[in-house]
């Protein structure tokens, strides 16, 4: 007997690979794009055309029942891929030389992880393969990079309910590695189990540390398990897929999970809805960014020991307009009580207004070092149209 869904399904699936096939040509048309302002020295981005084009689809949206969020999502999604693409496409175009036809790259864990997960999504807009290179710990990842051993090192430097990544900040103070791009990856994080069961028989839980911090609420309701720190995410889920027993339970995303036959019986568990990490990516040399490219520059300075010697150095940036986007301080090893500041600004070291801040920086501070100027991917969608349209 026939399925009564059959015919509905087959013209869904008939509209899916359309769908796909739009978007491929729409892609196509934007990297043409990304050609003609190579040619004309244009910015990448153009909010006002985004804006006018969210505005135009919500409305055209309206008018064929799809509401404005839904259009919204849809289009930022689509955006971001956009101008995503063309930033890699121009950064490739100003680096002749540095594209490699392999790329290896090192990460935390194994298949399956969220550095994993960040480093396919980040190298699937460049060009060449990816040799994975899962390693056990931060300080392996930047010595396989130092040593030659990798090209590319994939490490999280923050995360939206943990806050920044420590370790990871100090491995950049000794580094002579450079970072060389950035991303942000949501961190959706499931329970994940081998065989179906109710949370109320878990006996043992598997996690990376800075995952029960991020899901310590939900830890908090659960009571009574055991709870075992794993190296890596990816490492909580092989413990659970070679463990035999159908009482424990790893915590990660679900796509990870898949790839150990796990599958997920709650989501969501992190404490912020909104659960994301930025990750840095970083090689042995620099990059050049083109202009036309939004950048942003990460430097790590020691001041001197005098009052206001920080209030100083971030007056340096005030009177050059440079926005700080981050500021982290670190304590610096072997130096009780003197720290290290971190600071992440947006705009390109090769701007006039930055290397005067630059210059001017290196006679107030202590010590000074660039440790990269990257392409921006911070894209924050355009929400005023959205907002407009919402409020029509
Ligand atoms: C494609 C372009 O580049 C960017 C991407 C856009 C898009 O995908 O529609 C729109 C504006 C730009 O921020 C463009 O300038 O038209």
């Amino acid at each position: 007997m026939s399925n009564p869904l059959d015919s509905l399904r087959d013209q869904i699936t008939t509209i899916d690979s359309e769908l796909l096939e739009l978007l491929a040509r729409r892609r196509g048309l934007t990297n043409n794009v990304a050609e003609t302002k190579i040619q004309h020295h244009i910015p990448v981005r153009d909010q006002k055309r985004e804006e006018q084009l969210l505005i135009r689809l919500i409305k055209q949206g309206k008018a064929v029942g799809l509401d404005a969020h839904y259009v919204t999502q849809l289009f930022h999604v689509i955006l971001e891929d956009s101008v995503l693409n063309q930033q890699a496409l121009l950064a490739e175009r100003a680096n002749p030389g540095s594209t490699l036809p392999i790329n290896r790259v090192a990460f935390l864990g194994d298949k399956g992880s969220y550095s994993y997960l960040a480093t396919q999504k980040y190298f699937s807009r460049r060009p060449g393969e990816i040799v994975e290179m899962g390693c056990q710990s931060f300080n392996e990842i930047v010595q396989k990079v130092e040593n030659g051993e990798a090209d590319y090192a994939v490490l999280p430097i923050e995360n939206t309910s943990s806050g920044s990544i420590n370790e990871v900040y100090d491995q950049l103070q000794h580094t002579h590695l450079s970072i060389i791009g950035e991303l942000t990856h949501p961190i959706r994080h499931a329970l994940l189990v081998a065989k179906p069961l109710q949370i109320s028989e878990i006996k043992t839980l598997y996690a990376h540390p800075q995952v029960f911090a991020q899901c310590s609420h939900f830890l908090a309701e659960l009571g009574n398990v055991e709870v075992k720190t794993c190296d890596s995410t990816s490492a909580a889920m092989i413990s659970v897929s070679e463990s035999g027993r159908d009482d424990v339970a790893a915590i990660g995303s679900e796509a990870g999970g898949a790839l150990y036959g796990l599958s997920a019986i709650k989501s969501n568990l992190a404490n912020q809805k909104e659960n994301h990490s930025r990750f840095i990516v970083v090689a042995r040399n620099a990059v050049t960014v083109p202009l036309q490219v939004p950048a942003k520059t990460t430097l790590v300075m020691s001041t001197v020991q005098t009052p206001g010697a920080l209030v100083d150095a971030l007056l340096v940036l005030k009177d050059n307009s440079i926005n700080m986007s981050k500021l982290e301080s670190r304590p610096i090893t072997g130096n009780p009580w003197e720290e290290m500041f971190y600071i992440d600004v947006e705009g390109n070291i090769q701007d006039g207004p930055m290397q005067n801040a630059l210059d001017e920086l290196k006679k107030i501070t202590r010590s000074l070092k660039v440790l990269g100027c990257y392409p921006s991917e911070e894209i924050s969608p355009t929400r005023v149209a959205a907002v407009n349209a919402l409020n029509e």
